[in-house]
């Protein structure tokens, strides 16, 4: 099966239950471990990227990412294309339940067209590596005025195997109440789709958001990469 088969078998109906009731979702297999293995392998080839990321010299956790350059590799390209008008509807139920005049447009294209119109032009999919010791401090993904509320990342290798610790972790906060952890242990292969500010909760009176925050947790040994799509570009 290639990528486009694998995204249309997927059940997007359950993928948007899992969102709106809890801010993600997860898809098994997204990735052969084949293609985890040559976008890992790319991550020396420096004329695919635009930028280098060390983590902690930002303050930003330990390890390093790269933004990928346009045009994108084929793999990224297409789960950014082929996933977004998926879920662009859950983000625009979204944003009615919340009362927000927003909405997002049915292709990654007009998405982009936007973007690029508010001088959002440089691309934000990113591929990370942590080594022993490194995590990613919990944070959103903005980059500019025109931002879709959810994003994906995608685990390049095997927990338990090529890594230990470096779990996934989610942290809601929630109006008036203490904030609650989710802590994901996705396989290589697997993606997660995640809340990438605020979603709406259904409380008494209506619906309020809540806002997520992500980030990984402290690896105790190995080497993890992920790939990750935003999906708006940055100014
Ligand atoms: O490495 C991870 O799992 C998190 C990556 C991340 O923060 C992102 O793709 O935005
Ligand atoms: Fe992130």
């Amino acid at each position: 099966m290639d990528l486009q088969q694998r995204i249309e078998q997927t059940d997007w109906k359950e993928i948007a239950e899992s969102l709106n009731n809890k801010g993600y979702a997860t898809v098994p297999q997204i990735l052969s471990a084949d293609e985890c293995d040559g976008l890992r392998h790319q991550y020396g080839d420096d004329t695919l990227y635009r930028k280098t990321i060390v983590m902690e010299n930002h303050g930003y956790g330990m390890g390093q990412y790269k933004y990928y350059n346009y045009p994108l590799p084929g793999i990224v390209e297409g789960l950014r294309r082929m996933i977004y008008p998926n879920i662009a509807p859950v983000a625009n139920n979204w944003m009615q339940a919340l009362g927000i005049a927003k909405t997002f447009p049915g292709t990654l294209k007009e998405l982009t067209e936007l973007c690029h119109a508010h001088a959002q032009n440089r691309p934000t999919p990113l591929i990370l590596k942590y080594g022993k010791g490194g995590y990613n401090a919990m944070h959103q993904d903005l980059y500019g005025e025109i931002f879709f509320p959810m994003q994906l990342v995608v685990c390049l290798n095997q927990p338990g195997q090529d890594f230990e610790g470096g779990e996934f972790v989610l942290i809601e906060q929630r109006p008036r109440m203490q904030s609650k952890a989710i802590v994901l242990n996705p396989g290589k292969g697997d993606m997660l789709i995640f809340t990438t500010n605020f979603r709406p909760a259904k409380g008494s009176k209506g619906y309020h958001r809540v806002n997520m925050r992500h980030g990984v947790s402290e690896l105790s040994g190995g080497e993890r990469h992920t790939l990750g799509v935003i999906f708006h570009d940055a100014s």
